[in-house]
Order: C-alpha cells, then structure tokens, then sequence
C-alpha cells in the first residue's frame, strides 16, 4: 500500500528510471511489420501483433536492467480491441519478467465511475463469486482534478492490493502553466495546491521508506518546480517525464531526488523505442540499441544522485 515495492527494485537494480512503452506503429522495424501485415493485410489486428512482438523483445533486453515500464494506454486504445489486447499482454509479460507496470491512463471521473475504473486497471472486476483482474498493473496515473471522491476508489485498492497512483501536479508539456502555475487567493500555484492534496490522500499509505502509495507525476522539463515540489512534499513519489524526447536533461532532474537517491523515478519512451533510429545501426538491433538507450539514461542520471 505505498510504493515500496517500486522502491526495492530501484535499490535492487541502483536505477530510478522506467522506459514508457508507447509503441507508434511507425516506431516498429519494418522486418517486425512484415511478419504480420504482408500476411494479414494493414489491419488493425496486424498492427497490434506486430507491435506485441517489439514490446516483447525491448521487455526481454531490458528487464534486468529497469524496474519499470510504463505502457501509456493511448498507443493500444488506437487499434481498438486489438490493441487493448496486445496492453493486456504486455502489461502480463511485464510482470512475468519481475517489472513493476505502471499504466499511464490518466483517468478521473466521478466516484463511482473511479471505481470502474480502479477494478479495471489496479483492482479486480467481479462477475457473479469470482475476482478477476483484467489487466492487473501496479500503478496508474490519474488526474485529480474531481478531488476527492474521484481519489477515494484508487486509494482503496491501493490499501488492498498494495498498488500505487502517481497525479498530475505540473506536468512536462509547454502549456502546463496555463492553468498548473495560476496563483489561488492564498497563494499557492495550482500545482502546489495539487501537490498537497497528495500529500494528504497518501497520508495514511507511507510506506517503509517514507513515501506513501499517491505519488506525483512532475515534468523533467520544470527542474526549479521539480526541486521546490521534492522539499513540498516529503512523503510523495514522483513519475518524472519529459527526459529525453522533450528535453529535460539529467542535471535538472537532482533536486527532484532525496539525499538518498530516491523519492522519483524518470521516464523516456521515444529515446528508448526509437534509439536504433538515432544510432542508425541495423532495424533487426533496435532492442540491443533500446538497452544500450537504458544503460546510458541509467549512467546519465545517477551520476548526479546518490543512490547506494
Ligand atoms: O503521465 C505521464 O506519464 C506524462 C505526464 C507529463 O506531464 N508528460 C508526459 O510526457 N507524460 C507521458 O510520458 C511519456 C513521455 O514520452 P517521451 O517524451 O517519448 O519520453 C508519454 O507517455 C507521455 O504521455
């Protein structure tokens, strides 16, 4: 019920990063695309195949190197049911290989459409006596905006299931500011309101390491917010996006860890999905080029962190 767990295998594995999985069919090496769509025809079933099988083959270089992937829910949901599948069993074969999963849905609604959603994505969904999970990751990340009774039915399975939520507070995009950095009458920003109700729906969830089971998600893209919101608030994980692909740079994302390292784990998708790309080597390496991605992103942050 807090993010122990997530917090062990960065200890274990001495890195605090998590690779996004947000396969772009433009992303997947074109001897992957033939082995389904020349058979199937440019279906989306065919799609969804073939990108299972580049999921697979970055899981199987990198699992024993990062602790986490973050499957972002969007890049499945574009080939319809066959795509939810292919979420489905990557978030499976995650797990079967030791990776905390966190899904990246960024779901929020009323209380009782929440708690659909909980089941759906941390909990279990019952049908008559059974339980059963449908996709059964560890993390999810969830909008806040709602408030509370759109927070209560994760926080429940959190409880339960030992699973953790990360909330938007200032996310990495340009606009974020539009609204995230408007001041309310007591002064606070919005992102720091945000972040403090986290800090009060995790109150009761901190875990051996202080850190309780509502994190934040902070954009690797704001490193002055990134280290204010790390003193704000002590008990709050933070998903760090942004690094890579949008710019944030590893230098930036030190104030978003505590004197021990931990305290935030920092995502790249593209720069790892598309690394072969950039290093231009043969199509059929582009796992090999993904870990060669993560050894490097690992190497690159910690040299500013103290992670023992
Ligand atoms: O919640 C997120 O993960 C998220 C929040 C945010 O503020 N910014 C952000 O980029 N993300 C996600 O993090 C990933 C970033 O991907 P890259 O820019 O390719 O590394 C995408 O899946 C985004 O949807």
């Amino acid at each position: 019920m807090s993010f122990d767990r997530l917090i062990d295998k960065i200890i274990e594995m001495k890195n605090p990063t998590v690779v996004g999985l947000d396969p772009k069919l433009e992303y997947v090496p074109e001897f992957i695309k033939r082995r389904y769509l020349d058979s199937d025809g440019w279906t989306l079933k065919a799609a969804a195949k073939a990108i299972f099988d580049f999921n697979q083959a970055i899981i199987d270089e990198i699992h024993d190197i990062v602790p986490a992937i973050k499957p972002q829910a969007a890049y499945y949901e574009m080939y319809g049911h066959y795509g939810i599948r292919t979420l489905e069993k990557t978030i499976r074969y995650a797990k079967l290989n030791g990776m905390f999963v966190m899904t990246d849905g960024k779901r929020n609604d009323i209380g009782a459409t929440m708690e659909a959603y909980s089941n759906a994505h941390l909990g279990a969904t019952a049908v008559g006596e059974n339980q059963l999970e449908a996709f059964g990751a560890d993390a999810l990340t969830v909008n806040g905006y709602l408030g509370t009774d759109g927070i209560e039915p994760l926080l429940k399975v959190c409880r339960e299931r030992d699973k953790g939520i990360f909330v938007l507070v200032k996310t990495s995009n340009p606009s974020s500011g539009e609204l995230q950095d408007m001041k309310l009458a007591d002064g606070r920003t919005i992102y720091e309101c945000m972040g403090d109700m986290c800090e009060r729906w995790g109150e009761d969830t901190r875990g051996k390491y202080g850190y309780s089971a509502v994190g934040a998600v902070v954009g690797a893209t704001y490193p002055e917010m990134l280290t204010e919101l790390r003193q704000r608030l002590p008990h709050t994980m933070f998903l760090v996006p942004g690094y890579g692909a949008q710019g944030g740079g590893a230098e930036g994302l030190k104030g978003g860890f505590d004197e021990k390292g931990l305290g935030a784990i920092v995502n790249s998708s593209r720069a790892v999905m598309c690394a072969y790309k950039k290093e231009g080597c043969d199509e059929r390496d582009f796992a090999k080029a993904a870990r060669r991605e993560v050894i490097r992103m690992r190497d690159d942050i910690c040299q500013y962190i103290n992670l023992k």
